[in-house]
């Protein structure tokens, strides 16, 4: 009897290693049709490897929160894909992007966005209670330890500094324990030294625990704590710089006019 037929391929997934954290191809988003279309982006490329902080600038308009929104799944190309290691999700059924997004990556907004009237622990809770999904104890006391706010759990947003209520944001991100963070302007509403730790402790999650950070920001000195940037005009990737610090991020982006 032959036994060295080939097996059939196999159905498990194994996720590649070497895949970058979040790819980009030929990502284009258009607003509304016909003259009045704004096109967004146009054309962009990129791949950003795992466990890598990247900074995301350009002048106001070229295009960055579009992006940022279409890298997490949370906005649709209207041409392209996006990547999550081998896992392509430009197309993915609405119900399958929101299981793949909860469970691979985080999202942190200028504003907080914490709800008011609930808890910091049913703030933190809140993403998987809507998705269906129990939020242990451990997790909400271990994302809270690791923004520096143990024991806050009781507490209601509005009993807490600007920095903090970020930090319950991040937690909040933090707890479904996503290998990306996507954060758009988190230092925007805050001073300067409120800013530093927030930046801190972003950097501190890409350099302990290996995750991906991509956040965009006006501000050369947050860019500064990133490996990288990304300057964006028009819709298009037109510089990336490596190991960025405020002084050549500023020449660049003066150079763009932004
Ligand atoms: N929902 C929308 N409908 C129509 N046009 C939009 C929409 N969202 C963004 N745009 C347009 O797309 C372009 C890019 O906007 P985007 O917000 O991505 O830029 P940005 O670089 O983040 O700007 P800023 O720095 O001012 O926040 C702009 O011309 C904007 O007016």
């Amino acid at each position: 009897m032959d036994t060295t037929t080939a097996r059939p391929a196999s159905p498990v997934h194994h996720p590649d290693p070497a895949a970058p954290a979040v790819r980009a191809r030929d990502l284009h988003r258009t607003y509304g049709r016909g003259a009045g279309a704004v096109h967004a982006l146009r054309g962009v490329d990129l791949d950003l490897a795992a466990g890598t902080f990247t900074a995301v600038m350009g002048p106001s308009g070229s295009g960055k929160t579009t992006l940022l929104h279409c890298l997490a799944g949370m906005d649709r190309p209207t041409r392209g894909e996006v990547h999550w290691g081998d896992t392509p999700i430009a197309r993915l059924p609405e119900r399958r992007l929101a299981v793949v997004r909860r469970e691979r990556v985080g999202f942190v907004f200028q504003s907080f966005n914490l709800m008011p009237a609930m808890t910091v622990a049913q703030n933190i809770a809140l993403p998987g209670r809507l998705a269906g999904v129990r939020t242990d104890r451990t997790r909400i006391t271990d994302a809270l330890a690791r923004v520096g706010l143990a024991g806050r759990e009781r507490h209601r947003p509005g009993q807490l500094s600007g920095g903090q209520q970020q930090r319950v944001a991040i937690a909040r991100a933090l707890a479904a324990r996503p290998a990306v963070l996507f954060a758009d302007e988190p230092t925007g509403a805050l001073d300067r030294t409120t800013g530093h730790q927030i930046l801190a402790l972003l950097r501190e999650g890409v350099d302990q625990d290996g995750r991906t950070c991509v956040m965009v920001t006006h501000d050369p000195v947050a860019a500064g704590y990133a490996d990288r940037v990304l300057l964006l005009a028009d819709g298009r990737i037109v510089d990336d710089l490596d190991r960025p610090t405020a002084a050549t991020v500023t020449d660049r982006l003066a150079r763009l006019g932004g």
